[in-house]
């Protein structure tokens, strides 16, 4: 569905040049919930950004279904830390508010609204403004504004960063069903294990200095995962391997990191 091919992104600073991504290598399969790791810096966002159509490579090709992408498209949602909502508009007419750019009848896109909401459990919020919602419930409220488009992918950038821990777990669980129930495509960053292992089939982790693949590592946790999935001992095998791949990447990369801000 979606590939990197030896994509190298540099950008320049200044009189700097820093080398966001080095020769990355990614395939995304339809379908497939991809969850992507890795230390602050390594070049996540830029990747994200890249396969959104907002960035594009300085060397290499990104792909969706065999074609290059060349900008944003209605095929790819994209889902931010912070929901982006209006605080002017109910959160219906957010939810709506990409089908009337699109042309929908206002009717209709409110209908089809309620219906996205209420998959999302905001059934009862329509009419609520976004200042009056918590933060779990404005993210829902995003969610279902980005599922409006109807994408085939959804490229989620520490969605649930913001969050508190507890509402964070509800959120993985509803995203999961949701994403099961919807055969969508999603490449999701987090800085969070845990979160990577429970949500994805393959977590990548990324290393820094320059930003590159250094692992890539099956998640073969049964589906449909619950609360329950969060208690299988084989989690514990993976995040100690994970965090084995983190921790060298992080102390590899800081010196280099230091050396860059100097
Ligand atoms: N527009 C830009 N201009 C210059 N440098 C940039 C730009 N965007 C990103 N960078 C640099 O590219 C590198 C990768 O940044 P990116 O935001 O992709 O990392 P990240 O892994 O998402 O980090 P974090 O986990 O902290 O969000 C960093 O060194 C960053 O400063």
């Amino acid at each position: 569905m979606l590939e990197v091919k030896r994509v190298t992104k540099t950008f320049r600073r200044g009189k700097h040049v820093v080398n966001a991504l080095s020769a990355v290598d990614l395939a995304v399969r339809k379908g497939e919930f991809l969850t992507i790791l890795g230390p602050s810096g390594c070049g996540k966002t830029t990747l994200l950004h890249m396969l959104g159509g907002f960035e594009f490579p300085t060397e290499g090709s990104v792909e969706i279904e065999g074609r290059p992408i060349t900008g944003p498209g209605r095929d790819r949602g994209m889902v931010f830390q912070e929901a982006m909502l209006f605080p002017w508009r109910t959160v219906r007419a957010n939810v709506a508010w990409p089908l009337l750019v699109a042309g929908t009848p206002r009717r209709q896109a409110h209908a089809r609204a309620d219906e996205l909401l209420a998959r999302v459990g905001l059934a009862r919020f329509g009419n609520a403004y976004p200042g009056e919602l918590s933060g779990g419930m404005r993210q829902r409220a995003a969610l279902a504004r980005t599922l409006a488009m109807e994408p085939s992918v959804l490229l989620m950038d520490e969605p649930f960063g913001a969050l508190d821990a507890q509402t964070r777990e509800v959120m993985q669980e509803e995203l999961t069903r949701l994403w099961q129930a919807s055969g969508l495509t999603v490449v999701f960053i987090t800085h969070d294990i845990n979160e990577a292992i429970f949500l994805g089939d393959r977590v990548v982790v990324m290393g820094a200095s320059p930003g590159r693949v250094v692992e890539d590592r099956a998640i073969e946790l049964e589906r449909p995962r619950s609360s329950e999935t969060k208690s299988d001992p084989r989690i514990l095998e993976y995040r100690s391997h994970l965090w084995d791949v983190l921790r060298r990447e992080s102390a590899r990369s800081a010196p280099a990191m230091a050396e860059a801000g100097r």
